[in-house]
């Protein structure tokens, strides 16, 4: 009832648990903290919280418009409804190596597991996006630093996410993750890889978990769980998935509300209220209250307490 039954050390602890090489483990993006209670009633071992989807619900694209604190607040909302670990999308990591300590500060505070930095200027893009601009090694390897000088909680997970494969190449890519790594990455996003030999070898070159983006209409082919933990792959993001599949339905709906002149016909595919309900665990906050309601001071206090006036 209420919050997360788990602290957030716990969380990290059982985030770095289960992202061992070839796991593959999946966290699907929790675009709402229901969603989060929906995923881990599924049995997901964790949650992502998606930038893209964080500025899209927002109504903006995802170019780095959202500020910290934003991101903070919805990571904590969402991260609060859960028990899973949390992974969130810290973007370019809000400024300087100084903000981006900060910003560790803040998603630790905030009560996520981890969270990933990337190495794309400002304004940024999509990974699976055409015509990214990237920093040079220098600064990709200071934002890695000054998270890791801001981090407090040595369980806190910061991955270094690179997009230099669509830029530069696998090999300038790999050269970039292993100087990512030697700056204290305790994982590595490799944004848009083409096939899964490029996860192979990712795989095998680097000595940090790997996370496995399986973004739909990007650039990366849509590979089962099984081929990417073949491929030594740790963990697996479906980012944006719930909220296309959410939207894709609800812009059905509108259709059929506007043409039918009602929703009757969509009310099968409807979450009913009895299991929306159950989601929320709605029937654990009656008993609270009748419990609050109920409560009687048995007649041995009420002797003490009159002994102690
Ligand atoms: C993972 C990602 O950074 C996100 O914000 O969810 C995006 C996903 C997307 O736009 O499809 C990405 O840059 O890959
Ligand atoms: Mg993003």
């Amino acid at each position: 009832m209420l919050y997360s039954t788990k602290t957030p050390n716990e969380k990290r602890k059982a985030f770095r648990d289960a992202v061992k090489p070839g796991a593959a483990v999946q966290f699907p993006g929790a675009f709402t903290p229901l969603s989060a209670k929906l995923i881990q009633e599924k049995g997901f071992q964790g949650a992502y919280i998606s930038g893209a989807v964080l500025a899209n619900e927002l109504g903006l694209p995802d170019v780095g418009l959202t500020t910290l604190s934003e991101v903070a607040q919805r990571g904590r909302q969402i991260a609060d409804a859960t028990d899973l670990p949390t992974l969130i999308d810290a973007d370019t990591g809000f400024g300087e190596p100084m903000n981006v300590a900060r910003t560790i500060q803040e998603l630790e505070n905030a009560g996520l597991s981890g969270c990933h930095i990337e190495d794309q200027f400002n304004p940024k893009r999509c990974g699976h996006l055409d015509g990214k601009n990237m920093v040079d090694l220098k600064t990709a390897t200071m934002r890695i630093k000054g998270a890791v000088d801001g981090r407090r909680d040595s369980d806190f997970v910061i991955m270094a996410r690179t997009d230099l494969r669509a830029v530069e190449g696998l090999d300038a890519a790999i050269d970039r993750m292993k100087a990512l790594v030697d700056s204290g990455a305790d994982m590595i996003f490799p944004e848009a890889l083409k096939d899964l030999s490029e996860f192979e070898r990712v795989c095998n070159e680097i000595d940090v978990p790997i996370l496995a983006n399986m973004t739909e209409f990007g650039k990366s082919e849509l590979f089962t769980k099984q081929q990417l933990a073949d491929a030594g792959v740790a963990m697996v993001i479906y980012p944006v998935t719930l909220l296309r599949i959410a939207m894709g339905a609800i812009e059905r709906t509108l259709d059929t509300i506007a043409t039918e002149g009602t929703q009757d016909s969509k009310v099968e595919e409807m979450l009913t209220r009895s299991r929306l309900y159950e989601l929320v665990d709605y029937e654990a906050y009656n008993q609270f209250d009748s419990g609050i309601f109920n409560f009687q001071v048995p007649s041995s206090d009420i002797q003490t307490n009159n002994a102690n006036l």
